[in-house]
């Protein structure tokens, strides 16, 4: 902890992914996902969704190993940048400032690699592009409004939410046992479920980026139009609801296997007096609302991510216990109703 008071964080705000095939991720993010691009360079992408006016909210670089390379946050000022250099400098985590431009598109920022292990970067200026809220002409079927939040895998979860609680952030749902385990944690600054999920695993590793879309229907538009590519493969996990934060979802895998979800209709938590909602590790209803199966690989995988020289961080093994060995997603292989048996027809009581 420091005395130095934390940045005022906005929200999340653009992640940098780096693609073994510049040609494949473009052709999943823009002509697949739609995203718009803003900025083309030989060896990198800048995206954008519809709804977003700064430069980039994903950039993708061409690289050897595939990796995420940094997770940005906005914050409020200019003057919140310096805030950030000085508390983490006080925080004692290595610290750089690079000048305006460092990232094409994003002004003067403070680069840090964070107390659990991740590449995070806090930025105020921004080069303003049109925001295309009202382009339908441009909009598919699929639209994209905008970067939603990020997913990191993290040995110790309460500690990884007591950081976060030191920057700001606030809880609005959890998973844990009543052994008060906790195995997942979902924190926000914007008034969404979350900007930050921090999934108990081995770490540090980038779980997923989610962007959201204003209706369901764009999601399963997304499906349809991934059949059509024959490339079903690369729906990892859904379409379906999830218990925690209530939103409509879908993963997908890209072509390096970088985890994309896309995202919609969670809820408000902009009132001080948020509820805080806690999930019973067990129950068969808290990934996914209907009870269906979270696939294995969901659990298991997840990307490298790297440090402020572009090397693969070594992971911290997770001592607590793990949520696929406690119970397999939400598949029957828990309890929805405690007490009661489950029925014989869900997956979880077949193998
Ligand atoms: O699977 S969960 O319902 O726990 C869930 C909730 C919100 C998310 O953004 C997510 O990735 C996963
Ligand atoms: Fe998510």
């Amino acid at each position: 902890m420091t005395s130095v008071p934390p940045p005022d964080v906005i929200r999340c705000a653009y992640a940098e992914l780096v693609v073994t095939d510049l040609a494949a991720a473009r052709w999943f993010y823009v002509d697949l996902l739609g995203l718009v691009v803003t900025a083309e360079e030989p060896d990198a992408l800048y995206l954008r969704a519809f709804e977003e006016y700064l430069h980039h909210s994903l950039v993708l670089r061409q690289g050897e190993t595939a990796a995420c390379a940094r997770l940005a946050y906005r914050v409020r000022s200019a003057a919140e940048v310096d805030r950030a250099e000085a508390y983490y400098r006080a925080l004692g985590v290595r610290v750089e400032r690079v000048p305006a431009g460092a990232t094409r598109g994003i002004g003067e920022a403070v680069r840090i690699e964070d107390p659990l292990g991740f590449p995070v970067e806090f930025f105020f200026d921004a080069e303003h592009v049109e925001r295309l809220t009202q382009r339908y002409d441009l909009h598919g079927a699929g639209a994209i409004s905008r970067l939603d939040h990020f997913n990191v895998v993290t040995p110790d979860v309460p500690a990884a939410q007591r950081y976060y609680e030191g920057l700001g952030f606030t809880v609005s749902e959890d998973i844990e046992d009543a052994a008060g385990t906790v195995y997942a944690t979902w924190m926000y600054r914007k008034p969404t479920v979350h900007d930050i999920a921090l999934t108990g695993g081995d770490g540090p590793r980038m779980h997923h980026i989610a962007f959201a879309t204003h209706e369901r229907s764009q999601i399963l538009h997304l499906c349809d139009h991934l059949g059509a590519a024959r490339r079903p493969d690369m729906i990892e996990r859904g379409p379906g609801r999830h218990g925690v934060s209530n939103a409509f979802y879908l993963y997908l895998r890209d072509p390096d296997g970088h985890r994309i979800e896309i995202y919609t209709h969670d809820y408000y938590t902009g009132d001080p007096d948020n509820p805080v909602v806690r999930w019973d590790v067990h129950d068969n209803q808290r990934r996914d609302w209907w009870g269906n199966p979270v696939v294995p690989s969901w659990y298991a995988e997840a990307s490298t991510v790297l440090d402020l020289d572009g090397t693969p961080r070594a992971l911290q093994e997770r001592t607590e216990a793990r949520e696929a060995d406690v119970t397999i997603g939400a598949d029957g292989f828990s309890y929805t109703r405690a007490g009661e048996a489950p029925r014989e027809f869900k997956l979880g009581n077949q193998v």
